[in-house]
């Protein structure tokens, strides 16, 4: 999948989805569908398609490039002037993408000058110029153009000047049915955050579609944990990554690589979120502990799955009393995962 930071280096023509699409849960895939289904129909045999900034001749091929446009930094820490923690920040957002089968990811700069383009001109400037797009898809509550004055009802009015079809995605419910009860919570991002803030992620999994990730590098620790029988991979993540709720959790563990799309699984086991109070901790840090496994793994990129919420941190009277703790974990957590 191709990223760039823009319209002008991108690849056209495009089936667009457009949106903030952080988390890339239901409601988000739900959105950006259509123009995965306007890829399986397009003519791949031509993938020579010059950059809309350069001279060269668009090609006879017709492909049509799914292409998602973003922005970055995401709206809201533009006007707060505030760093907003994301439950995808942007290396997880390219591989939930690709792994989507998304060809190519436009970050719009968010900056003075998109805010303050009209609906009008974002259509022609942006789609129409730049990404030549052949449909668009948003979400029900879309809005974009100077103070968000657009609404997906308008994009569709304009952009229907062009000929450029909009499909406007309806609300995605948590039972999966949007026309069901009022009882039934809208997927959003913002729930999704305080359902993580609580430690259901097995409720997140259900919203996201898929469980909740930690993917970072493994850095060394106080080498603590092997004393006490123990190793934990400690994680370095993105610093603007959304953490649930602290404490101990029942993971899957899988192995990023750098070419392939695909995770490859390493172990199940167990995860802290925390501070550390037993050894006197100060700072957060997220470290998991891989059942049978023994072997190195420092400066390796992992990906962790969430699966269940075992237990909030503890402050323990001494190591050995956490040690025994912890390998209560382990049973919890090997019990959670046989059944
Ligand atoms: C499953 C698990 C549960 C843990 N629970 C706690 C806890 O409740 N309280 C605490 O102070 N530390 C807890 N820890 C963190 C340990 O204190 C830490 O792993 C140990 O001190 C080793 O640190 P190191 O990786 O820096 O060597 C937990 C670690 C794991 C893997
Ligand atoms: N079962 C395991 N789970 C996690 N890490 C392991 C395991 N076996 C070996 N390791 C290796 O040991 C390191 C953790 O050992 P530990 O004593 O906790 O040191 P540190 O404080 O540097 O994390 C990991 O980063 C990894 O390279």
């Amino acid at each position: 999948m191709s990223v760039t930071n823009s319209t002008e280096l991108a690849f056209f023509p495009a089936a667009v989805a457009l949106g903030k699409f952080d988390g890339l849960h239901r409601g988000h895939q739900r959105v950006i569908q259509p123009i995965l289904k306007a890829r399986e129909t397009g003519e791949a045999k031509d993938l020579l398609i010059s950059p809309a900034s350069s001279n060269f001749p668009v090609s006879e091929g017709k492909h049509v490039y799914s292409t998602v446009v973003t922005f970055n930094p995401h709206p809201q820490e533009f006007f707060s002037g505030k760093p907003r923690a994301l439950l995808t920040p942007l290396d997880e957002k390219v591989q939930q993408l690709r792994s989507l089968g998304v060809e190519q990811l436009v970050l719009l700069p968010f900056d003075r000058e998109l805010c303050s383009l009209t609906p009008e001109e974002f259509v022609e400037k942006i789609l129409v110029e730049q990404l030549q797009a052949t449909q668009v898809s948003v979400g029900y509550d879309f809005h974009f153009g100077s103070k968000r004055s657009g609404t997906a009802q308008d994009l569709q009015i304009i952009a229907a000047r062009y000929n450029i079809p909009v499909a406007i995605a309806p609300l995605e419910t948590e039972d999966g049915d949007s026309s069901s009860s009022p009882e039934t919570n809208p997927i959003s991002t913002s729930f999704i955050r305080e359902v993580l803030e609580t430690g259901d992620v097995e409720r997140a999994k259900q919203l996201l579609g898929r469980a909740y990730s930690l993917i970072g590098t493994v850095t060394k620790g106080q080498q603590l944990g092997r004393t006490i029988g123990f190793p934990t991979a400690n994680l370095e993540l993105p610093k603007d990554k959304f953490l649930p709720r602290l404490g101990v959790y029942a993971v899957r563990i899988y192995r990023v690589s750098d070419t392939s799309a695909q995770l490859e699984p390493l172990a199940f086991g167990v995860m802290n979120i925390g501070n550390r109070p037993t050894i006197n901790g100060i700072n957060t840090i997220v470290e998991v502990h891989l059942f049978d496994w023994s072997d190195d793994l420092y400066g390796q990129k992992l990906a962790v799955q969430l699966e269940k919420f075992i237990r909030p941190e503890t402050k323990f009277p001494s190591l050995e009393a956490l040690k025994s703790q912890i390998q209560q974990d382990c049973i919890t957590a090997k019990v959670f995962f046989d059944t």
